[in-house]
């Protein structure tokens, strides 16, 4: 590892000590919220919203790419708590059948994915970008596989730690530090590759994709839901580009990239790509952008309503409203209002881009690694 980047490594290990303390399993949602440093809080919104200034032009969205590693850090630093608190333990949306809940569903689409990934008994597996570990506990008692979560978040793998030893899965379980745009493994070590709503977070998709096509064994699989664009999107349409910011702002996404660049660059690193699906190209009941909505009629479930109120716009206005009022009173670190105002504008973008079809969270593409692959690869500049 270079000095610059160890260097970074450790600055964030300490930044995250400082903000989130010790034990970090013990807290989630709104306890953990409360229990953060004031200044590194302050300190870690800034950083996160550093250069979302509104504009979307070049230079504007060269320094965002430019500054993706910290950026999505600090982001991560200040939304995992209220991930977790309105959402649960795995950060991704799913399709929804009638009649199902929502933590069932969630469940499904991480156990789909690793069918279509081809994932089995004993397999090496690394997911790209793992979060808390929500997925790879899912996926590890789906298939009985061994899974490296790989991820730049400090918090984030301390809590999956926390969760994995809490459900008797560490011996299948791995977390470790990491910059998918630089991974450190040996080239050809996995059966399988997944990434889950993660890889968004590139600022170059060709780059990424090609360190994960080095690290698989030659007729290794790679399953990814990626956030793309999709050919219905013009970004030289203001209210497209306004959705498509909203999205990049409140998910902490230096740029949006088109389902075009995500195709192009699996084929240019070398994969043979076998499903190129958007799964949210279906016509199902129940949208997988219902629990942003608002809309009462789309929830499955009783076990719904408290996760759904959460989400719901009402709900989000009334967490909001909680937070500024503890923020005024000191109970909760300065800057979280920001955090919620940007998590809305999330939720706002969400369902323009998921109703109007110009965006997708779940566009599978699962790619094989040719077996006569070379052993290592050239990697592409950034
Ligand atoms: C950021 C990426 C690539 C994926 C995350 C997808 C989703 C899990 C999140 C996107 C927007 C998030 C929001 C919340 C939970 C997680 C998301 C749906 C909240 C509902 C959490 C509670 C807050 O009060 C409101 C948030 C709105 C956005
Ligand atoms: C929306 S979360 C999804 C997490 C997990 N896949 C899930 O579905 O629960 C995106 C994840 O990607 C991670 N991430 C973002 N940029 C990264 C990078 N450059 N290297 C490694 N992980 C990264 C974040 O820390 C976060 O854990």
């Amino acid at each position: 590892m270079d000095s610059e980047t160890n260097e970074l490594r450790q600055r964030q290990a300490t930044f995250s000590k400082e903000l989130h303390g010790q034990n970090v399993g013990e807290k989630s949602g709104m306890t953990a919220l409360l229990s953060k440093n004031n200044n590194a809080q302050q300190e870690a919104v800034n950083k996160y919203l550093k250069f979302w200034d509104g504009k979307t032009d070049k230079d504007a969205e060269d320094r965002r790419l430019e500054d993706y590693n910290e950026s999505t850090h600090s982001y991560y630093n200040v939304v995992t708590d209220f991930y977790e608190y309105g959402w649960g333990s795995s950060f991704h949306f799913c399709r929804f059948y009638k009649g199902e809940n929502f933590q069932a569903a969630v469940a499904r689409h991480e156990h789909y994915l690793a069918h279509m990934a081809g994932i089995k008994e004993g397999d090496l597996v690394l997911d790209v970008g793992c979060g808390v570990g929500g997925p790879a506990r899912e996926i590890a008692r789906f298939t009985n596989c061994n899974i490296i979560g790989l991820n730049n978040n400090d918090y984030q793998i301390e809590k999956a730690k926390w969760y994995a030893k809490n459900s008797g899965l560490q011996d299948h379980l791995q977390f470790v530090k990491g910059d998918f745009m630089n991974l450190e493994f040996e080239p050809n070590t996995f059966d399988k590759v997944y990434a889950i709503e993660a890889t968004c977070h590139a600022p170059n998709l060709e780059k990424c994709y090609n360190e994960i096509y080095k690290v698989l064994k030659p007729g290794g699989v790679f399953a990814v839901y990626e956030w793309v664009m999709t050919d219905k999107y013009d970004e030289s349409n203001e209210e497209h580009r306004k959705i498509c910011y909203e999205i990049e702002l409140g998910d902490g996404i230096p740029k949006m990239f088109t389902v075009d660049v995500a195709r192009d660059a699996l084929k240019n690193c070398g994969f043979e790509v076998l499903v190129d699906d958007d799964l949210a190209d279906n016509v199902d009941p129940v949208p997988w952008y219902y629990p942003l909505t608002g809309e009462w009629k789309y929830v499955q479930t009783l076990s719904d309503i408290g996760t759904f109120f959460r989400t719901s716009f009402f709900g989000r206005k009334l967490t909001n409203l909680m937070v500024s009022t503890l923020e005024k009173v000191g109970l909760a670190p300065e800057g979280s209002v920001k955090v919620t105002a940007a998590l809305e504008e999330a939720a706002v973008g969400l369902v323009a881009g998921g109703r109007s079809k110009l965006f997708t969270p779940m566009m599978l593409f699962v790619a094989r690694k040719p077996l006569d692959a070379e052993s290592t690869t050239t990697t592409t500049t950034a």
